[in-house]
């Protein structure tokens, strides 16, 4: 629009200046006109590029000619000495100064007034011609020509009726100006809006009749795009947020939206019908645990059961006014069925079972801990009576403020604080609408003590690991899930193996028992047999047999005296477990060999039963110095053991006369402990003592070793000719250990 408003200014003064046959077909185009009159005026005498420019501007054929005409006309009277047509040097101060004159301004003038139109609606365009520079002076201001200001318009025309009747159309451009075109007169007026709105309720007011219409032009439509940029990314980002809302679970906004949602897994009892707000049955495999599937913890399994009965006849305790306990506490070594009890104990008392991970609380977010264990206990009051499992509540019920490092003040507290509140808000239920809470952890001793008290979770049931007769119990299960040959006595065989895997978990047997079966299916084997079950349990121990990693044989040699050297000291010395068997085919990652022993169920030690464990694992090293003239890297677990044995024996268990009764544990209770608990001089104490009881014991070995050196001597060749030997080896070679075995129950099955 701009350049027009000069255009018309110039092209109205001066008409006369190019030839009117050009004139009055450029009168009808005025930036054209301007385009020519401005050119011819400043440069087009001699500049044939201008020229160019100019006749390529002109649209009509015949007006092009003519104007080339003229031109050409021009330049000849020049080149004759003639007045030119255009008289360059006049002396009007707005006119032309001469063909010298660098023409950037209009170039610029040219290039815009190209460019402008393109932006601009051809209407408009045509109807603003010179008549419009006349509004424009007269009004004084900067608007288009011929405008108005918006009183103007109300007072001369809304608000005339003679006027008003004469209004055509109304033509608003970009929101922000209108055109105003008349019935009887091609004249247009123009007018700046202040607020469209306001300017559409006085139309409404004064002429609801006159029709109006709405126009954008490119820049506009660019312009309101840039504007609405910001609010267009914004919304994509939302829309993008908001895409899997619907359809796709792990959209980001569902995601957020689900955070504070609990993350348990439900398991409703057989022929349940969840009641109204309770998840869909998607797990309905309740049934297949039972108590019978448990075995090895029977005392424990008598007080579980006991919340089984709390369950079913609750009336029985509520009578007697008695309270029903809360909850209840597994805690004991990994893998011992802590899960399974309390999934035993759910199926048993025909009830929905929540069951959840500490974890499964802790979020980096503030608040999303606390959020869940309120959604689960909802979760727990839709369902009751039911029993909600946390599994490794440790995670959430760490004592308060254990970690001295931290302070302890995060949100796993508020995770936990809620988790108080909500046990307590569980005093109200009502009778048939109980909830029974369970927990296992591996750390008792860890737990907040607010949690442990009275009233939360009452009780406390270990489950430790099974001895013997509980592992017998347990191999019976797992055992009855493989196909043995025809004829197999189970309890015979569950016996020996229960023999051979002292300190195993329940879960331990059980996985030995499906290694076992994949061994079998290895070799194509069509029952699982003894050898499979030695395999895998070998297997369990020191890991995968490296059959490709075949040994040199002077390092053959050295892992057979050094393998020698312990079995021979675990034979000869009192107090050592029972040897199962030894072997030098290496397993697992670092193992070149070992021995393996089956140590005692019972947890009281004797100092000379530990004395003659730190000996027995100075074998190795002993043995290769005795027999070699260097030593290998292959003690280092051995000292390792030793360390910590003697270290236990001075810090704990008050056996350093030196040291005294005092027990020097340092419990930072899962946080990092920055401080010792005994002073400098006790450390340096401490160390000596240490020091002197593997020293003593090393002396002890080497006497040994040195005093049996014919028995080392047979195991090493029985070894390197064999590479895996057996207890039944070993009384072949030795003849019968010189002391009674520990453990008698072991015999029975060992030397089956
Ligand atoms: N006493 C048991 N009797 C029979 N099977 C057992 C026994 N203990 C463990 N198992 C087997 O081990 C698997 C794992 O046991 P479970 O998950 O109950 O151990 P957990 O004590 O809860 O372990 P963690 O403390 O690591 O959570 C069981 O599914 C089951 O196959």
């Amino acid at each position: 629009m701009f350049p027009l408003i000069v255009v018309s200014r110039k092209v109205s003064t001066r008409p006369t200046m190019i030839s009117r046959n050009v004139c009055s077909f450029l009168n009808k185009n005025p930036s054209r006109y301007f385009l020519a009159e401005n050119f011819a005026r400043r440069t087009f005498f001699n500049d044939f590029k201008a020229k160019d420019s100019i006749v390529r501007s002109l649209p009509l054929t015949a007006a092009k000619t003519n104007f080339i005409d003229l031109f050409r006309n021009s330049l000849n009277r020049k080149a004759n000495g003639q007045q030119p047509l255009f008289n360059n040097n006049s002396n009007d101060p707005k006119g032309p100064k001469g063909p010298q004159k660098p023409p950037i301004l209009a170039i610029v003038f040219f290039v815009l007034s190209l460019l402008i139109p393109l932006y601009t609606s051809g209407n408009s365009q045509g109807q603003q011609g010179s008549q419009q520079q006349e509004q424009t002076g007269a009004n004084g201001y900067g608007g288009p020509p011929n405008s108005i200001t918006l009183q103007d318009f109300i007072s001369n025309y809304l608000t005339n009726d003679l006027n008003k009747d004469n209004i055509a159309k109304i033509v608003v451009q970009d929101k922000s100006i209108a055109t105003v075109y008349f019935k009887n007169t091609a004249n247009t007026i123009s007018f700046s809006l202040g607020s469209i709105k306001q300017f559409e309720s006085y139309l409404e007011r004064y002429a609801p009749d006159t029709p109006i219409y709405y126009q954008l032009d490119q820049t506009s439509v660019l312009s309101l795009f840039g504007k609405f940029l910001p609010s267009i990314i914004t919304l994509s980002i939302l829309a993008w947020f908001m895409r899997g809302q619907a359809g796709g679970a792990g959209s980001p906004l569902n995601r957020l939206s689900k955070m504070g949602k609990n993350k348990a897994t439900v398991y409703y009892p057989e022929n349940y019908t969840p009641p109204q707000g309770a998840p869909p049955n998607v797990h309905n495999n309740l049934k297949i645990t039972k108590f019978s599937d448990v075995a090895g913890c029977q005392e424990s399994k008598q007080e579980i059961m006991e919340f089984v009965d709390f369950l079913k006849n609750p009336t029985h305790y509520n009578k007697l006014g008695a309270k029903i306990p809360k909850g209840c506490i597994l805690h004991g070594p990994p893998g011992t069925g802590k899960t399974l009890l309390a999934k035993a104990c759910s199926s048993e008392a025909d009830v929905p079972f929540i069951t959840i991970s500490g974890s499964e609380f802790v979020e980096m977010f503030v608040g999303v801990g606390a959020s869940r264990i309120r959604d689960m206990f909802k979760l727990a009051r839709t369902l009751a009576p039911c029993i909600v499992f946390i599994d490794e509540i440790d995670a959430i019920g760490k004592k308060r403020n254990s970690n001295k490092i931290s302070n302890g003040n995060d949100e796993r507290e508020n995770t936990l604080n809620q988790l108080l509140i909500e046990m307590d808000g569980f005093n109200t239920a009502e009778p048939g609408k109980e909830v029974v809470l369970m927990a296992s952890t591996n750390r008792l001793e860890v737990l907040d003590d607010a949690l442990l008290r009275p009233g939360r979770f009452d009780r406390k049931i270990e489950i430790d690991l099974p001895d013997l007769e509980g592992r017998k119990q347990i191999y019976m299960i797992h055992l009855k899930k493989l196909k043995l040959e025809i004829n197999t006595d189970t309890s015979l065989l569950a016996g020996r193996l229960a023999s051979t895997t002292a300190g195993f978990s329940g879960a331990d047997i059980a996985n030995v028992c499906n290694e076992a079966a994949l061994i079998a299916a290895r070799f194509e084997s069509s029952f699982v047999e003894f050898d499979h079950f030695e395999e895998a349990i070998s297997r369990t121990i020191a890991g995968l047999q490296k059959k490709s990693k075949v040994l040199p044989p002077d390092l053959k040699k050295i892992v057979a005296y050094h393998e020698a050297g312990h079995a021979v000291c675990g034979w000869f010395l009192k107090h050592c477990d029972p040897l199962l068997k030894v072997t030098i085919v290496p397993r697992g990652t670092a193992a070149l060999g070992y021995a393996q022993y089956i140590p005692s169920d019972n947890n009281l030690m004797t100092k000379d039963q530990y004395f003659d464990t730190m000996v027995m694992a100075l074998g190795g090293r002993c043995s290769e110095e005795l027999h070699f003239e260097t030593v290998t890297s292959g003690a280092q677990n051995d000292f390792q053991k030793v360390t910590a044995i003697a270290s236990k024996m001075c810090k704990e268990l008050g056996m350093s006369p030196k040291l005294g009764y005092i027990n020097y544990s340092n419990d930072s209770s899962g946080g990092i402990s920055v401080t010792k608990p005994f002073s400098e001089s006790s450390a340096i104490i401490l160390d000596e003592e240490i020091k002197n009881i593997v020293s003593d014991c090393h002396e002890r070995c080497v006497n040994l070793l040195k005093e049996k050196s014919d028995a080392v001597e047979k195991v090493a060749q029985r070894l390197l000719e064999k590479e895996t030997i057996t207890r039944k080896d070993m009384l072949e070679l030795l003849g019968k250990r010189p002391h009674p075995e520990k453990h008698n129950e072991f015999e029975k099955y060992l030397d089956q």
